[in-house]
C-alpha cells in the first residue's frame, strides 16, 4: 500500500504466545482476528478502520502461511457478502469498513446474512466515525444491529478489552448463529497501549461443499423461520452468552443511591469526566457504580435489572441520537416494575461527541451537583475569556487539495469554464474532490455519496434546463459510481457530464489500489481500464485530458457542457495522486543520484518586480505551496505572491496564470543533479547570453 509502510506492524502480527504487543487499538484487532482462527478477512477502506485493510493486504505472506484469504472488496455491500462463507460452513471471518456510511452501503448483503444467520463466527469491525474529526454523516450504526438483530459489541477503549471483544466476538456468533458487529470510535482505533499476544491460529478448511439447504437461503417461505428463530433461539442464546461470559463489566463504587450505565467505547471519556468532578481516582476507582456495556445490542433484562434495582437513578450515557438504549433500558425496568429514575438525554446533549467536558457539565446536572454544575460552568467561561483574547476569531483553515494535486487544476478550469458560459448544476461527490466544495473553488450544490455524483444528478437538468456537471473519482467509479451513475445514464438516455479525477488511486481513504491502479508491483497486473470499460458500456463522448493542462481542459469542459446533441458526455482527467507521486518519485530519484545519473527537479517561482499583488492565482489555485509575503518593493505595500519551498514542480501556478491571462510572473527552473557536459556546456551558454543582455541593460 501507499500511504506508508506497515513492516513493523506485520512483525507484531508475527507475535506468539505470551509475547506483548505495543500498538494502536485498530491494529491490536489484526492480531486478535488471527489468534482466533480466521479462514478469511476483507473489506473496503475508510477513516478509521483503513489501516486495518491495509496491513493484511501487506502481510499477504504471513495470511499465506496461515492459509487465510484476503479479499479487498471494491465496496462494503462485497465485503458483508464475503461473510456467506460463514452462513454456509463452520468457518470464521470478518470483514471491515467504516460506519454509517459503509453499512449503509452494506445493508442489503447484511440483511439477507444475517436472516439465516450463521454457523461459523461471523465479525463486522465498523469504524464508527463520529463525533468531532468524523468526515461522514452523523448517524447510528446501532440502528442496524437493532433492525437486522446482529449483535453490537463496543468495547472500552484498552487494547486487552478491544482484543478479548474480538476473541469473544467469534464465541458469541458461533453460540448464538448471529454475525456481530464490533463498533470502534474513533478513540478506540487509535488509542495506544499493550497486550499479552497469543499464538497466531491457522483458519479451518473443509473437504466438501456444503450440502444444499434451502433453510439457509433467504428466500421465503425460509425467512418466515428466520424471523422467529431470531427472536426465539438467537436472542436468549446470545443473552445468555453475554451473561454467562461477563461480557458487560461492573465497577462498583461507594456510593449506592446512584449508578452510570455507559456504552462501552465511552468509558474512557466518562472515567475522565468523574476524575475531573473529584469522583474517580485516575486509576479508574469510581466511587459512583459503573454498568460498562461492552455488548450494547442485545441488552441483557436480568443485567439491567440487576444494577438499577435499589438505586434512586441512573444516568445512561449514550452518545448520538435516537436514545435507543434509553429507550430499551426505560421498558425493560417498566416490564421488571422497578422504580429507580431513569435519565440520560434529559442531563446529556441529544447530539454531538460526549467528550470528557459535555459530560462533566452532564453528570453534574445528573447529581445535582452544584460543584459539578461550578466546574462545568468554570471551563465554559475559561472557553469564552480565551476567545475574547484572541480578539478577532482565528482564520478558519478548512482542508483543501495537497501541493501539486491533479484534481485542483480541474477545478480551476470548472473555475474559468464558468466564468465564460455561466453557472451549471455541479454534483459533487465523496473523494479527495470533495475539496472543490471548500474554498477558493466552493463547487458543489450536492453530495449524495459515495460514487453517487452522477446518479444524483440525472433529474438537475428538468430542473434547470442546463446539462450539469458530476464529478467522480476513479475510486468512487468502482465504488459505485459505474452502475448507479454511468449504466443508470446511459440505459435512460440521460444528458450530462461526467468528470471522472483519474489519479490511480482511492487516495483520500490512504492510497489504496483498485482495480485501474497502475502501480508497480500491485498484485493486479491486468489492471482495469476505465477509458476502454466506458467505450464497451456505450459511452460515445470520451475525452482524455491531462489534469495539469487547464486551458485543455476549460475547453473541454465548455465544449461538454454547451455541446450540441443529447447524450453522457465523459471527461476523464488523468494525473497521477501526487503524493503517491512524490514516494515513488522521490525513491526513484534517490537510487538514481546514487548511482551517479542525472536527475531533475523542476520548481516554479514567482517575479517580485513583476506580480500585480491581485493574488488572483491564488483565488484561482488554493495551492499550499502558493502564498504571500511583504512587497519588497519599497514603493509598493501589497504583498506579493510567493511560491514556498514545498512546491513540487505542478506546474499549475503558470497553467493557471497563462489560461486565465493573469501577469506574467511565474518562472519555472530545472535544477539537475549529476548533470552532462552538455548541460553544463549550455548553462555556461545561458550564463554568458544572461550576462552580456545584462551588460547592455546597464550600460
Ligand atoms: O474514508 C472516508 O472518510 C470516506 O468517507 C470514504 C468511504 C468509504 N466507504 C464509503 C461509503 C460511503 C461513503 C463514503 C465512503
Amino acid at each position: 500500500m501507499a500511504e506508508r509502510s506497515f513492516q513493523h506492524e506485520i512483525g507484531l502480527l508475527r507475535l506468539g504466545e505470551g509475547e506483548t504487543f505495543r500498538g494502536e487499538g485498530i491494529l491490536a484487532v489484526t492480531k486478535a482476528l488471527l489468534q482466533s482462527g480466521v479462514t478469511y478477512v476483507g473489506g473496503y477502506q475508510g477513516a478509521p478502520v483503513s489501516h486495518l485493510m491495509d496491513v493484511l493486504i501487506d502481510a499477504e505472506d504471513l495470511l499465506a502461511e496461515l492459509g487465510v484469504h484476503v479479499e479487498a472488496a471494491t465496496n462494503e455491500a462485497g465485503a458483508a457478502a464475503l461473510l456467506a462463507a460463514s452462513l454456509a460452513y463452520p468457518v470464521r471471518g470478518a470483514v471491515t469498513w467504516k460506519s454509517v456510511v459503509g453499512t449503509n452501503v452494506a445493508s442489503d448483503a447484511l440483511s439477507n446474512l444475517a436472516s439465516p444467520g450463521v454457523i461459523g463466527g461471523a465479525l463486522i469491525i465498523i469504524g464508527e466515525d463520529y463525533g468531532d474529526g468524523a468526515s461522514v454523516i452523523q448517524e447510528r450504526s446501532h440502528a442496524f444491529a437493532m433492525k437486522s438483530s446482529l449483535w453490537l459489541l463496543d468495547p472500552r477503549p484498552h487494547l486487552p478489552s478491544i482484543v478479548h471483544m474480538v476473541e469473544q466476538g467469534f464465541e458469541l456468533s458461533e453460540a448464538s448463529n448471529t454475525p456481530v458487529m464490533v463498533e470502534l470510535r474513533i478513540k478506540a482505533c487509535h488509542v495506544t497501549g499493550s497486550f499479552q499476544t497469543k499464538a497466531n491460529r491457522a483458519g479451518a478448511k473443509l473437504q466438501a461443499p456444503a450440502a444444499f439447504d434451502y433453510g439457509r437461503l433467504s428466500h421465503p417461505p425460509s425467512t418466515f423461520a428466520h424471523e422467529v428463530a431470531k427472536v426465539e433461539s438467537r436472542l436468549p442464546a446470545a443473552r445468555a452468552f453475554i451473561r454467562e461470559h461477563k461480557l458487560n463489566e461492573v465497577f462498583p463504587g461507594s456510593r449506592s443511591d446512584v449508578g452510570i450505565i455507559v456504552q462501552g467505547g465511552l468509558y474512557n471519556s466518562l472515567m475522565r469526566a468523574l476524575a475531573k468532578l473529584g469522583l474517580a481516582d485516575a486509576l479508574g476507582n469510581s466511587q459512583i457504580p459503573i454498568y460498562c456495556l461492552n455488548v450494547t445490542w442485545p441488552l441483557v433484562p436480568e443485567e439491567v435489572a440487576e444494577f438499577c434495582a435499589g438505586k434512586n437513578a441512573v444516568l445512561m450515557v449514550e452518545e448520538g441520537t435516537p436514545e435507543y438504549l434509553e429507550q430499551s433500558l426505560s421498558l425493560m425496568m417498566r416490564q421488571a416494575d422497578i422504580q429507580t429514575r431513569l435519565h440520560g438525554k434529559d442531563c446529556l446533549p441529544q447530539a454531538g461527541e460526549y467528550t470528557a467536558d459535555v459530560l462533566v457539565a452532564g453528570l453534574a446536572r445528573f447529581l445535582e451537583s452544584g460543584p459539578g454544575r461550578q466546574l462545568a460552568a468554570d471551563t465554559e467561561a475559561r472557553a469564552r475569556t480565551a476567545a475574547t483574547l484572541l480578539d478577532a476569531p482565528l482564520p478558519g483553515r478548512p482542508p483543501g487539495f495537497c501541493t501539486g494535486c491533479p484534481e485542483r487544476p480541474v477545478f480551476s478550469a470548472l473555475k474559468l469554464a464558468q466564468q465564460e458560459i455561466g453557472q451549471t448544476h455541479v454534483a459533487a461527490d465523496i473523494g479527495c474532490h470533495s475539496f472543490g466544495t471548500l474554498p477558493p473553488f466552493s463547487m458543489g450544490n450536492s453530495i449524495l455519496g459515495f460514487g453517487m455524483s452522477l446518479a444524483s444528478a440525472a433529474a438537475i437538468s428538468s430542473v434547470t434546463g442546463k446539462r450539469p456537471v458530476a464529478v467522480m473519482g476513479d475510486g468512487g467509479f468502482w465504488h459505485n459510481g459505474i452502475i448507479s451513475g454511468v449504466a443508470g445514464s446511459l440505459f435512460n438516455k440521460g444528458d450530462g457530464v461526467l468528470v471522472i479525477l483519474q489519479n490511480g488511486y482511492t487516495s483520500a481513504t490512504g492510497q489504496q489500489f483498485m482495480p485501474s491502479t497502475l502501480a508497480e508491483g500491485h498484485r493486479n497486473e491486468t489492471p482495469m481500464d476505465i477509458e476502454k470499460t466506458l467505450k464497451v458500456m456505450g459511452v460515445k463522448w470520451l475525452r482524455t485530458v491531462r489534469s495539469y493542462s487547464v486551458a485543455t481542459m476549460r475547453e473541454t469542459l465548455k465544449e461538454a457542457i454547451r455541446g450540441a446533441g443529447k447524450g453522457l458526455r465523459v471527461i476523464i482527467a488523468d494525473g497521477e495522486c501526487q503524493l503517491a507521486r512524490q514516494r515513488r518519485v522521490k525513491a526513484e530519484d534517490a537510487a538514481r543520484l546514487k548511482a551517479g545519473e542525472r536527475v531533475i527537479r523542476v520548481r516554479y517561482g514567482v517575479d517580485d518586480d513583476i506580480c500585480s499583488g491581485d493574488h488572483a492565482c491564488i483565488r484561482l489555485s488554493g495551492c499550499p505551496s502558493l502564498t504571500i509575503k511583504p512587497n519588497p518593493d519599497p514603493l509598493r505595500d501589497d504583498p506579493v505572491a510567493s511560491v514556498i519551498p514545498s512546491c513540487v514542480g505542478c506546474g499549475l501556478c503558470g497553467e493557471v496564470a497563462h489560461a486565465a491571462a493573469l501577469c506574467p510572473s511565474f518562472w519555472r527552473a530545472e535544477v539537475i543533479q549529476n548533470p552532462t557536459r552538455f548541460d553544463l556546456w549550455l548553462d555556461g551558454l545561458r550564463r554568458r547570453v544572461i550576462g552580456w543582455m545584462q551588460g547592455r541593460a546597464r550600460a
